[in-house]
């Protein structure tokens, strides 16, 4: 029985003709930190969306905490995905309609917590992310920097397992950048959770505790 949170072996995934994804094999041990790196087009989004289980490869297997992730039914993969992954996708993904502490109070919501303790430890997580301030406003009126803040504090409030992150700086200046990625560190090693993170950003990744470079779909 292998102690990994995580692994996967011989992942396939193509877009009708596009072999993203062409045998991918990866582990992840509870409260890693690995850097997804590779040029554009090597498959690194695939190959994060495919692991947090929104992705369905072709071929392959994903197991997380011994059992098969891949098998499950969409209803079920999302549930799961709900309570123990927190997902930061390249373009913040925020619901437009609900103000920014509304947006990172929603996993708390949909997992049946009341408003009250939902909102405390939601605006606890803007708060650790520098976005207090835009706490009221909605996603259209924030700045690229400050939607992904947001969408970090609504990743790591659920205390998830493992967070997945899909260019988590790429709005952000080198200064800020470093500091979210800092606070998203210091908090998943706090809540003991893995991070996976891709990025093209060296400092990023030597951030890591590892470090896979995909080409063309493949493990360099
Ligand atoms: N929804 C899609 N439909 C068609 N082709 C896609 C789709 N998503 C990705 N691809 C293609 O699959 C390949 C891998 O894409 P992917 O986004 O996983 O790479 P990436 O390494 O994350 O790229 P980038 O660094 O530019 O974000 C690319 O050739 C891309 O054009």
């Amino acid at each position: 029985m292998s102690d990994l949170l995580m692994e996967a072996h011989g992942l396939r995934k193509a877009y009708g003709r596009t072999e993203a994804l062409r045998g991918v094999s990866f582990g992840l041990a509870a409260g890693e930190r690995v850097a997804i790196t590779g040029p554009s087009g090597s498959g690194k989004s695939t190959l994060l969306l495919s692991l947090a289980g929104i992705l369905r490869p072709e071929a392959g297997e994903i197991r997380y905490a011994g059992s098969r992730l891949d098998d499950l039914s969409e209803t079920a993969r999302t549930r799961l995905r709900r309570r123990e992954f927190g997902v930061v996708l390249q373009f913040g993904q925020l619901v437009p309609e609900l103000t920014a502490l509304q947006n990172v109070a929603l996993p708390l919501m949909l997992e049946r917590h009341d408003r009250t303790s939902a909102d405390r430890l939601a605006r606890g997580w803007l708060e650790r992310l520098g976005a207090s301030d835009v706490a009221a406003a909605l996603p259209g009126e924030l700045s690229g920097g400050e939607a992904q803040r947001v969408a970090l504090a609504r990743a790591l409030v659920t205390s998830p397992r493992i967070v997945f992150a899909d260019e988590p700086t790429g709005a952000l200046d080198t200064v800020s950048g470093e500091a979210l990625l800092v606070a998203l560190h210091d908090a998943a090693k706090e809540a003991e959770a893995a991070v996976v993170v891709v990025t093209h950003d060296n400092r990023v990744a030597a951030r890591a505790d590892r470090e896979i470079r995909l080409v063309d779909g493949m493990i360099a």
